[in-house]
């Protein structure tokens, strides 16, 4: 369909790095809009564009679900193949960053996303306040892996509940695919809460973990297809392909992994077999629920961790009510998006009538 879902987007060749900035504002109905700023190679700048419309929306259903008061935005730096990023030409792309995002005046804040770390978000806070995940001795929250972890965890909790009516996790077993900042930390978790571990990882060097955590090493091939209670995506997208989902032997899949479906049916494919799959968006949260709560509204530490522990309440909300309506977890994630955007939308309209003049 013709029509631009989103209420604004600027692209705008840097004056200082001459590279594409593309930032996309996919809503503010629930506040001020929030997304990371992807520094990535491409072929073609549009396909940046594209990337921002895509993840910024999606940023506006991870905010909705897990109930913060933020709308969904994403910064993509299109950077041409074979142009590398030197020192300097980073400072200059980061300050014409920060220029597009100060000039729409805090509808919307930026972090970091692929390419891009906590440590350019101090550069970018040079120039505009409107930023998150600077590092902790700027004032910000730093790494969100470790959050992300802790989300995650919570929502396992969740998926052992619906599936075998404990949320203990001691002696299930799991599969962590992937043990990078949020997959170790993860598995160090899991390992704590007694689970039997299965981990993997493409690098063979992470090997020393599972000797350390007592948890069986294996090929990731081999752990997607291993015959556990969860299977949990923590490397790149795409794990979920129509191939990978007949193979699957696990009763549900969970894990903070970006875009784990390699298509969209492959959801309807995970449904008939009877496997329980929770959206990426929703497990993954963790990390944007801190920052977001700490930075930008002010929250203490105390209170935004009790927000990522809730995401356990919000997957259990979801399981139920996909059990119920005979949907998919994921349906019912865009369900309660759309619900909490629709209200959004009604409060502002009721804010806006004007009241009753009295005589
Ligand atoms: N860091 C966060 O706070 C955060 C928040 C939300 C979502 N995520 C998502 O979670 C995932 C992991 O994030 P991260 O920050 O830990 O990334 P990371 O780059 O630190 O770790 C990724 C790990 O996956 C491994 N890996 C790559 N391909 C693999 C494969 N095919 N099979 C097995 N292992 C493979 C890598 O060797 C690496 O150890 C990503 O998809 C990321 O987008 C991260």
């Amino acid at each position: 369909m013709f029509t631009l879902d989103h209420e604004q987007v600027m692209i705008r060749t840097g004056p200082r790095s001459g590279l594409p900035v593309i930032v996309a504002v996919h809503s503010t109905a629930l506040g001020q809009a929030v997304g990371g700023c992807r520094l990535w190679h491409y072929t073609d700048w549009r396909d940046g564009l594209t990337d921002a419309l895509r993840l910024s929306a999606g940023m506006t259903s991870k905010c909705a679900v897990a109930g913060l008061a933020n709308g969904g935005g994403k910064t993509v730096i299109a950077v041409p193949e074979g142009v590398r990023i030197d020192a300097a030409l980073r400072r200059n792309v980061l300050y014409d960053v920060a220029d597009v995002v100060d000039s729409l005046g805090g509808l919307y804040a930026t972090g970091p996303d692929v390419g891009t770390t906590p440590a350019d978000m101090a550069v970018i806070g040079e120039h505009t306040t409107h930023v998150f995940c600077k590092p902790a001795q700027r004032g910000g929250s730093g790494d969100s892996s470790p959050h992300t972890a802790i989300g995650t965890l919570a929502a396992l909790r969740a998926v052992c509940r619906r599936i075998h009516g404990t949320s203990n996790l001691s002696g299930r077993r799991l599969a962590v695919v992937g043990l990078g900042s949020v997959g170790e930390k993860l598995a160090r978790l899991l390992a704590a809460e007694g689970a039997e571990l299965l981990v993997s990882d493409i690098d063979p060097g992470k090997r020393t973990l599972a000797e350390e955590l007592g948890a069986t090493w294996s090929r990731p091939e081999q752990a997607v297809a291993a015959e556990v209670d969860i299977l949990v995506p923590a490397a790149l997208g795409g794990i979920l392909t129509e191939q990978s989902v007949s193979d699957l032997r696990c009763h549900a899949v969970a894990g903070p992994a970006n875009n784990q479906l390699a298509t969209p049916d492959v959801a309807g494919l995970l449904h008939r077999r009877d496997i329980i799959w929770v959206p990426d968006y929703v497990v993954g949260a963790g990390g944007v629920i801190y920052a977001l709560t700490t930075e930008l509204h002010r929250g203490t530490a105390d209170d935004a961790l009790t927000r990522v522990r809730a995401i356990e309440g919000t997957v259990s909300d979801l399981l139920h009510t996909a059990e119920r309506l005979g949907t998919t977890p994921a349906q019912a994630a865009l369900e309660l998006t759309q619900a909490r955007l629709r209200s959004a939308s009604t409060s502002h309209a009721q804010r806006s009538v004007p009241s009753p003049a009295h005589n």
